[in-house]
This record gives structure tokens, C-alpha cells and sequence, in this order.
């Protein structure tokens, strides 16, 4: 799969699905969006939004009633992409019966790795994803829910797949396998993989995510960059009655305002000003009492668009 970096990776067009036939639900209307090589994509939105049936559309595994998807200008279940997507699905319900190291050894060999490698590689991404020995050894049946999607992680990544989907990669887990699950996408990210990752915890979306497509009832109502190449976003506190004195200065600056309650405000300016946003406010004279980034309110998106 070569993708070209002058085109989108993931291409969506209209995509429709529907389930059923006496009562159908519509699970996707009309959906399209792009996805750049080398970017971590969010999806989002209530429970029964489609984001899963999105995925597997993505994925080639169900086919949509009208639209059309590629990636790297392929369908999604060609050959070639297949080798090179990794793919951890939200209910991890693997062979009960294989023990870890069988099941992991089991894609090694499916993925082509030859044996001292496949061995190898089995073991290191078990260790990253804190699965020991013995545990190993032990069979999929009696693992954890956490412990399933550690070992479901282990899986997506064993070929150093080029593009990740991962849905609700850290349901289930501990903080510390939160963590990991954060770390292991930007390493993704770090070395040109795409990512593709649908989750409710949007704390870690917006840490991780540059851009997300916020779904609801099977419609794209939003598709949100969280992180721009030349701007960004600062909050300010100030006195109430210091507001109209902090707008005005911050006009004078020509960075973009929203004003918020209780005398704070948010800006969108181009990094280059960062260092000029205090000395404007202190020097109109308005007391500032807080100046920090400000994150992107996922949740309050969320809840407005909800
Ligand atoms: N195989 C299926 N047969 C019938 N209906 C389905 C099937 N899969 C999904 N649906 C329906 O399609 C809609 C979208 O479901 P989907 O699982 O894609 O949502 P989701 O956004 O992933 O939800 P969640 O956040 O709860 O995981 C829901 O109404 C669901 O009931």
C-alpha cells in the first residue's frame, strides 16, 4: 500500500448504511470526511451514533448500501491495505481457548513474521502492554476485560501496521493502561502511522487527536481540527470589571475572541503571538489573573451538539 502524501489516506463519500429490513435503522446517513496520512482521527457521539458501524465500514467488513470508501486509493478489504492496517475491535472476543502467546503467535504467523521474529515480536509487545510470562501462558478465557485489551493492542500493532483503527482502545482499563494506550498511539503517530479511534473518553480523544468528526444518529455533524499547525488557543481570567478594557486590547492585537463568564475569555491566535498577549493586556491595564492553554471543550461540544 503506497499512500500518496498529496492525497487524503481515508476517503469517505457519502456513505449510507442501513440494518434490517421490516423495521430498518439507519445507522449512516450521507457521511464523508477525509483522513490525512499520518493523522490521529477521532470519532465521537452518543451511544448507537454509528461510529462503530462507521468502523467496519472503514474496514471493509461491512459493505455500505451507497457511498464509497478507500484508503490509499484502494477499497478498504484489499490485500494490500489489509497488510498494513492494524485493527483492535470494541469487544474483544477472541479464540477463548488459545492462551495469550498462542493467539499472538497465531497473527505473527498469519502477518508472515518467520519464527524467531514472530516469537520475538510477541514478546516485546506483550511486555510493553504489561502482560508477563505467565500470563502468557494462560488462556484467553480467563483473562480480564483490561487484560483482553491489552492483548487486543498487542494484536493491532504486531505488523507495525500503517494505519491503526482502534474502537474504545482504553475501555476497560486500568490509569495505567490508559496511559499506555495514549503513549502507543502517539508513537504511532511519531512514526507516520494513521490512527483512527473511536472513544467516549475525551480527555484522551483530545489529547491524542488532531482532528474529530463528532456523529450523532448516523449523520457527520462536525468535524473539529484540535490542533492547528499555526494557531492555538489560551484562556484569560480577569476582573469582571476588567472585561470590556481586556476585550479591547485584545482586539487591538487582532487575535479572535469569545468571550466567557466571570470574566474570563478565550482566544484563537497565531502562536507567534503568545509572547505579546500579556504585555497587551498588562499594559491596558487590565489585572490578569490567569493566562494558560486553553483545552478544546470536548465535553461541551459534546453536550451542545448532543
Ligand atoms: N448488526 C446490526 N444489526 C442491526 N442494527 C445494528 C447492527 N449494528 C448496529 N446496529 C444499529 O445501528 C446503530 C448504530 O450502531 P453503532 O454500534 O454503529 O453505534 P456506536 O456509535 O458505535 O454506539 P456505541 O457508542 O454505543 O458503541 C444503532 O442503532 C444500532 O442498534
Amino acid at each position: 500500500m503506497s499512500a500518496n502524501p498529496d492525497h487524503p489516506l481515508v476517503r469517505v463519500e457519502a456513505v449510507s448504511k442501513r440494518f434490517g429490513r421490516r423495521r430498518p435503522v439507519q445507522a449512516l446517513s450521507s457521511v464523508s470526511f477525509e483522513v490525512q496520512q499520518g493523522e490521529v482521527f477521532g470519532l465521537i457521539g452518543p451511544n448507537g451514533a454509528g461510529k462503530t458501524t462507521l468502523l467496519s465500514c472503514l474496514l471493509g467488513f461491512l459493505k455500505p448500501d451507497e457511498g464509497h470508501i478507500t484508503v490509499a486509493g484502494l477499497p478498504p478489504d484489499a490485500l494490500a491495505v489489509r497488510r498494513q492496517t492494524g485493527y483492535l475491535p470494541e469487544r474483544v472476543g477472541y479464540a477463548p481457548e488459545l492462551t495469550g502467546e498462542a493467539f499472538l503467535l497465531l497473527h505473527a504467523r498469519l502477518l508472515g513474521l518467520p519464527e524467531p521474529q514472530a516469537k520475538d515480536r510477541v514478546f516485546e509487545l506483550a511486555q510493553r502492554f504489561g502482560l508477563g510470562e505467565s500470563d502468557l501462558k494462560r488462556r484467553l478465557r480467563t483473562y480480564s476485560r483490561g487484560m483482553r485489551q491489552r492483548v487486543g493492542m498487542a494484536q493491532a500493532l504486531l505488523g507495525e501496521p500503517a494505519i491503526l483503527f482502534l474502537d474504545e482502545p482504553a475501555s476497560g482499563m486500568d490509569p495505567q493502561g490508559v496511559m499506555l494506550v495514549r503513549e502507543v498511539i502517539l508513537q504511532a503517530k511519531a512514526r507516520g502511522a494513521t490512527v483512527v479511534l473511536n472513544s467516549h473518553q475525551l480527555a484522551e480523544v483530545e489529547r491524542v487527536c488532531d482532528r474529530v468528526a463528532f456523529i450523532k444518529a448516523g449523520k457527520l455533524e462536525r468535524v473539529e481540527a484540535l490542533r492547528e499547525p499555526e494557531h492555538t488557543r489560551y484562556l484569560i481570567k480577569t476582573d469582571p470589571q476588567a472585561l470590556p478594557a481586556a476585550l479591547e486590547a485584545l482586539q487591538k492585537l487582532g487575535v479572535e475572541v469569545f468571550p466567557g463568564r466571570d470574566g474570563e475569555v478565550t482566544v484563537r491566535l497565531l502562536k507567534s503571538q503568545i509572547p505579546a498577549l500579556a504585555p497587551a493586556l498588562v499594559s491596558a491595564g487590565v489585572p490578569v489573573l490567569a493566562l494558560q492553554p486553553a483545552p478544546a471543550q470536548l465535553e461541551k461540544l459534546f453536550v451542545e451538539e448532543a
